[in-house]
């Protein structure tokens, strides 16, 4: 039997619906609407197709949204004093910078100066060690969206083995630590898992990768998952954005398709749910900032 479909622009669709309540309501009792700010630096090609599906998918829910246009040979000067008129912006809840940055812009310098409150990628120190910690301002946006995934389809991780393959500061790394935390309340079928982080020096990635009841590719290499990695009827995450001749594919082998229990799809599934927890964490923002 094939893998069942994990549907990320399904359950994107149905959290945004939710998500433009919650803003219809606030704008209702004539609240600001919540604001994202998305900065832009350069003309790479796959960051403009993001950061316009951003900027549709706020417009769609009723957020507030601009996109600030940078060139390529901007200064970290002058970004950093669009980070601050932005800081200090009112109408603006969320700041999204999106990497990478050109090489002459020091990207840990850029992250440090978005206002912790505002850092809806929460890439910031304070709020990375808030997450840590155990005391959450944000979740991340991919790792949350992969939470979501899991715990709306009703795979439940507690007490499973869960490999993540890679240890990026933006995807495994805190997708290790929000699998192996308590369960939120917003997704709580996701967390108490036992959870395992593989990389480029993992002796026995195949081995290891078989363990997994739920195994979470986010290397950015196309088909580095294959089917003698999968346990059968495993869930497989794929959050991999691989561009192959012009055409998106993930880090997932499509023949793991036929030994998976679960397995979403690129384009399709862990992209746009990105992005409905990019709208999550702005309207969380503004309801932490405005009341
Ligand atoms: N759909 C979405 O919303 C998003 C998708 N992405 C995509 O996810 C992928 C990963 O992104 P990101 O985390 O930023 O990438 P990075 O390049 O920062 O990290 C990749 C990780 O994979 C590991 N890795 C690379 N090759 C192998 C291998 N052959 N075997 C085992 N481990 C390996 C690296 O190990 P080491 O640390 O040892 O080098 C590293 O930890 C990309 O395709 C990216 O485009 C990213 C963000 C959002
Ligand atoms: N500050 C910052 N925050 C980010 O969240 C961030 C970033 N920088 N830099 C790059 C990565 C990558 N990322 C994606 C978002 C949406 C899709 C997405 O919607 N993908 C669609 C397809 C899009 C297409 O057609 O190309 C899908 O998978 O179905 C993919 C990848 C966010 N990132």
């Amino acid at each position: 039997m094939p893998a069942q479909r994990l549907d990320g622009k399904a359950l994107a669709a149905t959290m945004r619906a939710e998500i433009a309540a919650r803003v219809a309501a606030r704008t209702a009792k004539g609240q600001r609407p919540p604001g994202l700010a998305a900065v832009l630096v350069g003309e790479d090609p796959a960051s403009q197709t993001y950061v316009r599906n951003k900027h549709k998918a706020c417009h769609d829910a009723g957020l507030a949204s601009a996109v600030h246009t940078l060139p390529a040979s901007t200064t970290q000067a002058g970004l950093l004093e669009l980070v601050a008129r932005l800081n200090a912006d009112p109408a603006v809840h969320g700041i999204l910078v999106q990497l990478p940055l050109p090489k002459q812009i020091d990207e840990g310098a850029v992250i440090r100066a978005v206002a912790p409150a505002k850092d809806v990628d929460c890439f910031h120190p304070e709020n990375v060690g808030l997450l840590a910690a155990g005391f959450p301002r944000f979740y991340p946006c991919t790792p949350h969206g992969v939470l979501q995934l899991l715990s709306r389809n009703g795979i439940g991780t507690a007490g499973k083995e869960v490999v993540v393959v890679g240890r990026s500061n933006i995807v495994g790394k805190p997708l290790a630590l929000m699998l192996m935390q308590k369960p939120t309340a917003a997704s709580p079928a996701a967390g108490d898992a036992t959870v395992t982080v593989a990389h480029t020096r993992t002796a026995d990635l195949a081995a290891v990768c078989r363990r997994a009841d739920v195994l979470v590719a986010a290397v950015g290499r196309a088909g580095v998952i294959t089917p003698d990695m999968v346990k059968p009827g495993a869930a497989v995450v794929d959050v991999g954005t691989n561009s192959v001749n012009g055409k998106l594919v993930g880090d997932v082998h499509p023949d793991v398709g036929a030994v998976a229990g679960w397995l979403s799809p690129v384009p399709g599934g862990v992209g746009p749910m990105t992005i409905t927890m990019l709208l999550y964490n702005t309207l969380s923002a503004a309801e932490q900032i405005d009341g």
